[in-house]
């Protein structure tokens, strides 16, 4: 298991920028091996101006060398959830699928649609015990409503939001990558419902909502993906030149968000909407479970222990 001496309530999962959070102070470095191996960066743990500790991880590694679709998640939820994290703040760099979301924008999103291609592991339950998590609402949706108000409050001085719009209620469709998507499958997405794309999302969200952790994903808009025929479709410098412009900013709403929202999740009234979920979402028999599977599912799961 993840050891540590100090308690940690949230996660911070940075993206594609997005690989420190150097505006809090570090306290401790930690990189635990779980039973799905390590996580894709070592963990910087964080202190809060109010004392609170946050835990930091870079979602494709510090120099970026995780594919998408490649990330060690179950390892990165698995020793969040050692160090005893209660909620998930990922950020994520998407395209853009609408015209008023404009590269710079925020987006909170409460719904996902599936288009990676199933090489992913993207659950805890595949090794000797059977569980259905449910998952119609894919993010903590009382998370969220504390959650963008504070977005929102970060990026209203003009100097750090520089206009930017904060859109909620959005779908973001989570395709397999690397290479983007070709202009009709972004048309299709469109057409779909699809808001915003990227390549992360999943199986993050779903292997939190396993290990009963609150999850939500807060969204920079970098581009408008491959759709718009007055545009070039997107590529990676234009990505990674909107998201030097917002990483300021994302570190910026981090700090607000994780200080304002510490409080309420300690207490309990954030944070918690998932806990007990799991305990009858499995559905294998007691005395079919071994010793081997339960330990493992321990880690992320009390039941098993
Ligand atoms: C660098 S462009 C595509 C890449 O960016 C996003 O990463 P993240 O979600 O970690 O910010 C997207 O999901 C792709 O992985
Ligand atoms: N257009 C796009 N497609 C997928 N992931 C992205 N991340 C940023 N822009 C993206």
């Amino acid at each position: 298991m993840g050891s540590t001496e100090h308690k940690v309530l949230i996660g911070v999962i940075g993206g594609s920028g997005l690989y420190h959070l150097d505006n809090l102070t570090p306290v401790e470095t930690v990189n635990p091996e779980t039973p799905w191996g390590y996580p894709s960066s070592p963990l910087t743990i964080a202190q809060l101006p109010s004392g609170g500790k946050i835990a930091f991880l870079a979602r494709h590694g510090v120099g970026h060398q995780h594919s998408p679709s490649h990330v060690p998640v179950r390892a990165n939820i698995a020793a969040f959830k050692s160090l005893g994290v209660r909620v998930i703040l990922a950020f994520s760099a998407v395209g853009s699928l609408r015209e008023d979301i404009h590269p710079g924008d925020f987006v909170v999103p409460s719904q996902i649609i599936d288009r990676t291609k199933g090489i992913r592991p993207s659950t805890y339950f595949d090794e000797g015990v059977v569980g259905h998590a449910m998952f119609g609402n894919p993010f903590d949706d009382a998370l969220i409503k504390d959650l963008v108000p504070l977005v929102k409050e970060a990026l209203a001085p003009h100097e750090v939001g520089n206009g930017a719009q904060v859109h909620t209620e959005k779908c973001v469709v989570c395709m397999e990558g690397p290479a983007f998507s070709t202009r009709a499958e972004s048309n299709m997405y469109r057409m779909w419902g699809g808001d915003i794309i990227n390549m992360s999302v999943l199986p993050e969200a779903k292997l939190a909502r396993e290990a009963e952790m609150s999850y939500a994903l807060i969204a920079t808009s970098t581009d408008y993906d491959a759709w718009r025929v007055s545009e070039h479709p997107v590529t990676v410098e234009e990505v990674v030149k909107t998201l030097h412009q917002n990483a300021n900013a994302s570190r910026h709403v981090a700090a607000h968000v994780l200080e304002a929202l510490y409080p309420d999740i300690e207490s309990g009234k954030v944070g918690s909407s998932f806990t007990g979920t799991m305990q009858f979402a499995c559905i294998t028999k007691k005395d079919y479970i071994t010793r081997e599977a339960a330990e493992k599912l321990s880690w992320v799961l009390p039941y098993f222990s």
